[in-house]
């Protein structure tokens, strides 16, 4: 049942374990419309984990996950409708051409004839690919690549995005793009976006949640994060490394 409040995404002491390794740790946050949420932590702090089990991919040991109320573990579907998910890495059937691909995706969400034509254009309008729309996925670089991705995460306008890394592998005029597309959609939806860069966090998030070894160590504004050292470099050192290794 969707629950009574405002948040598009609710996390609530989201755990997941591999064996005995504790990946993602008692996470907890919500997002907004109109937030966008940058998920920032070092290489291995269980930021995919943790979307990969907002997004459905992977299901949680304890804890829960809801995007407009639903549950994603008890009602996927009706979750995944409000969902658009950039997986790390690139598109599955690298031998589709873009276009291809892409009118294959919305097929899958239920659109069809002319509908389906003008969610494809939009899709491909958005991520500025239209150059590309008939070249095989596997013959493009790996910013392209990295677009075609989001284009299908965008291709049914929904409520929430969830991307893992959006500009990873994008020269700086498309960095930049993407960042202006995230930015221009922001008011209508919640987005949550994990990245590497502290200077996209400044640059496009309304906050910033950083995870280490699992466990969120900060949830503010980039302002606050800013503000608790002499640089966003700095501060996210001395919240993600070890205390005996940052001394
Ligand atoms: N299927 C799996 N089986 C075992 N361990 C896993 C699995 N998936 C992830 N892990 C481990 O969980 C931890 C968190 O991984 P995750 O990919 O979520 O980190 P991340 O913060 O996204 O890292 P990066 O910034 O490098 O992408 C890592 O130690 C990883 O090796």
């Amino acid at each position: 049942m969707p629950s009574e409040t405002s948040a598009l995404i609710e996390i609530d002491r989201l755990t997941k374990q591999f064996g005995t390794f504790t990946a993602v740790d008692d996470v907890s946050f919500r997002v907004d419309r109109g937030e966008v949420v940058g998920f920032l932590g070092p290489n291995g702090a269980g930021k995919s984990t943790t979307m990969k089990m907002l997004a459905g991919f992977v299901t949680p040991t304890a804890g829960t996950a809801r995007i407009l109320g639903e549950d994603v573990v008890d009602r996927p579907v009706a979750a995944k409708r409000h969902l658009g998910f950039l997986p790390e890495g690139a598109p599955t059937y690298p031998e589709m051409t873009v276009e291809g691909f892409l009118g294959f995706i919305a097929k899958i969400r239920g659109f069809r004839g002319a509908e389906r034509r003008d969610r494809v254009a939009r899709a491909l309008d958005l991520t500025t690919l239209h150059g590309v729309r008939l070249q095989p996925i596997e013959t493009l670089s790996k910013g392209f690549k990295r677009r075609v991705g989001l284009a299908q995460s965008l291709l049914h306008d929904p409520p929430v995005l969830v991307l893992d890394e959006p500009t990873d592998g994008l020269d700086p005029n498309q960095k930049r793009e993407v960042r202006d597309l995230l930015t221009r959609m922001a008011p209508e939806k919640a987005i949550v976006i994990s990245t590497h860069l502290l200077e996209e966090v400044s640059a496009i998030c309304t906050r910033a949640v950083v995870i280490a070894q699992g466990r969120v160590v900060a949830d503010e504004t980039p302002a606050q994060l800013a503000a608790r050292g002499p640089n966003l470099d700095a501060v996210f050192r001395d919240l993600t490394l070890p205390a005996a290794e940052a001394a």
